[in-house]
């Protein structure tokens, strides 16, 4: 996935961007968590020759040839989506979340993809160097010149290493005679911690390495994820890449950790030196998952005790994490009722904090003021969505009934809460017919009467979710029934746990 093709910011909703020019100030613009990581990336070195965001011919070159326009190897689009309105600005001040300045991007050659506009040009800094860990994150010139001169194994690691791989990596260094580089892949809403499981491993590491973060978010396509890493690494110091996708056309070649085995004493070792017979199993990714989110001890043969510290904090048990649940469905159709009970029931059996963000209690606070137009219906539904998603980050329980009648809003929220913990849609798919009949604020008669303008399921739409983890019909079943489904399902996904 490129900057262009990424989704907006999923905090705010892209109308409360600060996009529009005001006087003759330089416009301002937000770009998407992605988008600025590139940004950072481009302004510390890391993508040379690059300079800036890449122009549509440029474009078209990487995605059919792997290559700029003039036949320089480059592997992904390095693009930046912003709104028509922002198109035709000579400059674009870019902004981090809060608003404060990052970059001046010269908008040189703009290009119009789908129904937004790409600019492109050098960019440069503006305001001090920021973003994650920047204290740890010289530019790419400055790490390269402080490197010993041998070769180089650089590595892009986006978990943390355990005695498996840093074995790997001790016999490559060893072999290789090469000192070892580690550019760890920040993201998500703790990227210190795996930048701190790896320092937990310093004493398993070959000695000397070196770990500068990088955020390089990942792209969708893996060989040109490969690649960049390699673009990357190259750029800070890398004569090799450890990798196991091949590189076609790559500044340095990959190299394959060798293959490793836990033997009968519970060593890893080359599979080369251990008879099949000697070798006992490992922990493969899904069992490590189950481990972690049940919040079972990982064996010692697998990890070091700090290692493992330091990977249950980026990973915690499910129990200690928080979810939302998010019912969605038409007026009348028992969102409230189920939301009022289930927060009810969490609250005499589970030991999360509830928060309930309902319908008609938001729009008299948080969003007053908003209508039912579609834009005000889709701020409304992101409001809520972000105001779960922070208490879900801070290990509570969200419980949100909005109508929420936009699939691309309720995919918006599912991102913004999946980043920091679970998440449950819950479609109250009770008829219209049934809603109508129940009719209990009298607001159906009113809208039949066309004194109510918009009201969904009447004259406003209801786009039906594809993605309802759960789907629910209360005129088919009774209120303990239908919140019953839902705590079976929070318990299922290992969310809660069990209660009569
Ligand atoms: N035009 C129109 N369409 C739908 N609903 C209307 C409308 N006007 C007022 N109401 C009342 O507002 C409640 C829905 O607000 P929501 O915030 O849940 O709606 S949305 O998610 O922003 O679409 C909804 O409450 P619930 O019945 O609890 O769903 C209605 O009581
Ligand atoms: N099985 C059921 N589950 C939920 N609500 C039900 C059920 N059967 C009848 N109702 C009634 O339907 C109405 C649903 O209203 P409400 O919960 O406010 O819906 P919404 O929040 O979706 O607008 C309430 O009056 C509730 O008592």
């Amino acid at each position: 996935m490129n900057g262009a093709e990424s989704a907006p910011p999923a905090t705010s909703a892209p109308s409360e961007n600060p996009g529009r020019p005001m006087g003759t100030e330089r416009p301002g613009w937000v770009p998407s968590p992605a988008e600025l990581s590139d940004v950072e990336l481009l302004l510390d070195g890391a993508f040379p020759p690059l300079t800036g965001f890449l122009g549509s011919a440029d474009v078209a070159s990487v995605r059919t040839r792997h290559q700029l326009r003039d036949g320089t190897p480059w592997p992904a689009p390095i693009t930046l989506a912003v709104p028509a309105e922002l198109g035709s600005a000579d400059e674009i001040e870019l902004r981090d979340a809060e608003g404060a300045p990052v970059a001046v991007v010269r908008n040189e050659a703009p290009w119009t993809g789908g129904d937004v506009v790409h600019v492109a040009g050098p960019v440069r800094a503006a305001g001090a160097p920021g973003g994650a860990l920047r204290t740890m994150r010289p530019p790419a010139a400055a790490v390269r010149e402080s490197l010993p001169d041998r070769p180089v194994l650089g590595m892009l690691p986006e978990h943390p290493l355990h005695l498996r791989e840093l074995a790997q990596l001790r016999q490559l260094a060893e072999d290789t005679g090469a000192h070892v580089l580690l550019l760890p892949r920040l993201r998500g809403p703790r990227p210190e911690l795996l930048v701190q499981a790896l320092l937990a491993a310093r004493p398993q590491l070959p000695e000397g390495t070196t770990i500068v973060p990088v955020p390089l978010v990942r792209r969708d396509d893996p060989k040109r994820d490969a690649l960049l890493c390699a673009h990357v690494a190259a750029a800070y110091g890398a004569t090799r890449l450890i990798t196991t996708t091949p590189l076609e056309n790559s500044p340095i070649p990959a190299v394959e950790p060798p293959e490793f085995v836990r033997d009968d004493t519970d060593r890893w070792r080359p599979a080369t030196a251990v008879a099949p017979a000697r070798r006992r199993p490992g922990l493969g990714e899904d069992e490590l998952r189950e481990h972690l989110d049940t919040g079972t001890p990982l064996p010692d043969w697998f990890t070091t005790p700090a290692i493992a510290e330091q990977q249950q904090r980026l990973h915690p048990p499910l129990s200690r994490r928080g979810f939302a649940v998010l019912f969605t469905g038409l007026s009348g159709a028992g969102k409230s009722t189920l939301a009022r009970a289930l927060r009810d029931d969490l609250g005499r059996h589970d030991h999360r904090a509830v928060t309930l963000l309902d319908g008609d209690e938001v729009r008299r606070t948080l969003c007053a003021g908003l209508g039912f137009s579609p834009e005000d219906r889709s701020r409304n539904v992101r409001r809520i969505g972000f105001v779960a998603a922070e208490v879900v980050r801070h290990g509570g329980a969200a419980i949100c009934a909005p109508i929420a009648p936009y699939r691309a809003d309720r995919d918006a929220v599912r991102r913004m809460v999946e980043e920091v913990g679970g998440f449950v849609l819950v479609h109250v798919a009770t008829p219209l017919g049934e809603c109508e009949r129940r009719d209990r604020k009298g607001l159906y008669r009113k809208a039949r009467a066309g004194a109510l303008p918009e009201f969904t399921g009447v004259s406003a739409p209801y786009e039906v979710p594809r993605d309802a983890d759960l789907v629910l019909d209360t005129a088919r079943m009774s209120r303990e029934e239908a919140v019953g489904r839902v705590a079976a399902l929070l318990r299922e996904r290992g969310w809660v746990r069990p209660w009569e």
